[in-house]
């Protein structure tokens, strides 16, 4: 079993840290939960995690070391753990806009880095992960592959994407969300109650999705089952269609993604 040290217990790495351990594959006993102050880790420590505000001390004995602080943060906590890190350890970056060559231009050349993209359903194992390295495909790269598909799904892509998936993935799952708000505030509007808007809107938003992963279909032609001709639904998407709807995603995802690239030096 692999010891591993998250470096910042904020919003990601105590998703992450939950994450593993709800998959079973991981006890809590196996993590070390990193923030500037011990007082600030008490829940973590409440659900059997260890916990430490020495960086270092922290790192030294683990297999694994996962960065998932700020990118403003970063430098600072790097040149805290260059005297500790060892070649044999795998360093695990989820830290936007920083790539390998920027980790190991602080903790060395030497070193295996290994950049992945989760988003926050990973605390129920149901993240969609993007993993790249500079290195070329091996064993580490394998074992941080591993790693996340037991909190989700996992696709390997080139390093120069990763802002890109930052956008889709990590950002993206608070755009769906943002959209599953706007169907409950309508549904309230047309005459139910926020609760059950809210829970009707999930489960049709649940339902969309795993309509598209079961089957594999595109999303345009289950559409098409839905808009019966000079029906409710076609009339309905073609007024979202009218007000922007496709193009506001695609132009937020764009942003978000030339956003992602120029965090480190913000
Ligand atoms: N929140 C998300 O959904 C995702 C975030 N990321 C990336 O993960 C990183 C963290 O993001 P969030 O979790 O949202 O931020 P956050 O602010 O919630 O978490 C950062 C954590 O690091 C801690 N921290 C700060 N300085 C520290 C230090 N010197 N030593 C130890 N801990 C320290 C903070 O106390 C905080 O708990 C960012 O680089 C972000 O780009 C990546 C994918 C998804
Ligand atoms: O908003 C952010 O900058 C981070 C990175 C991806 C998700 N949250």
């Amino acid at each position: 079993m692999s010891k591993i040290t998250i470096i910042g217990s904020g919003n990601i790495g105590f998703s992450l840290a939950k994450g593993l351990v709800t998959s079973g594959q991981f006890k809590p006993d196996d993590i070390t939960l990193t923030r500037r102050s011990i007082a600030a880790l008490k829940e973590e420590a409440g659900l059997g995690f260890r916990v430490s505000d020495n960086n270092p001390e922290a790192s030294s004995d683990a297999d694994i070391i996962v960065l998932a602080i700020l990118p403003q943060q970063l430098k600072k906590v790097m040149e805290e753990l260059k005297p500790v890190v060892q070649p044999t350890q795998v360093i695990v970056s989820v830290v936007s806009g920083v790539s390998c060559a920027d980790v190991k231009a602080i903790l060395g050349q030497d070193k295996i880095v290994v950049r992945a993209m989760p988003n926050t359903a990973i605390a129920i194992g149901q993240s969609m992960t993007c993993i790249a390295s500079d290195d070329a495909p091996g064993e580490k790269v394998a074992v941080v592959e591993r790693l996340f598909e037991a909190v989700g799904s996992v696709v390997i892509i080139q390093e120069d994407l990763m802002t890109s998936a930052t956008a889709l993935c990590a950002c993206g799952i608070a755009f769906f969300l943002r959209a599953i708000r706007a169907a409950s505030q309508g549904g309230v509007e047309i005459g139910f109650h926020a609760h059950d808007a809210l829970k009707m809107a999930v489960q049709t938003a649940k339902g969309a999705a795993d309509l598209l992963l079961q089957t594999q279909n595109h999303p345009e032609g289950e559409i098409d089952k839905v808009t019966s001709p000079k029906g409710c639904t076609i009339a309905g998407l073609n007024e979202m269609e009218h007000y922007g709807f496709s193009s506001a995603f695609i132009k937020g995802i764009k942003l978000s993604a030339k956003k992602a690239g120029g965090l480190y030096n913000d």
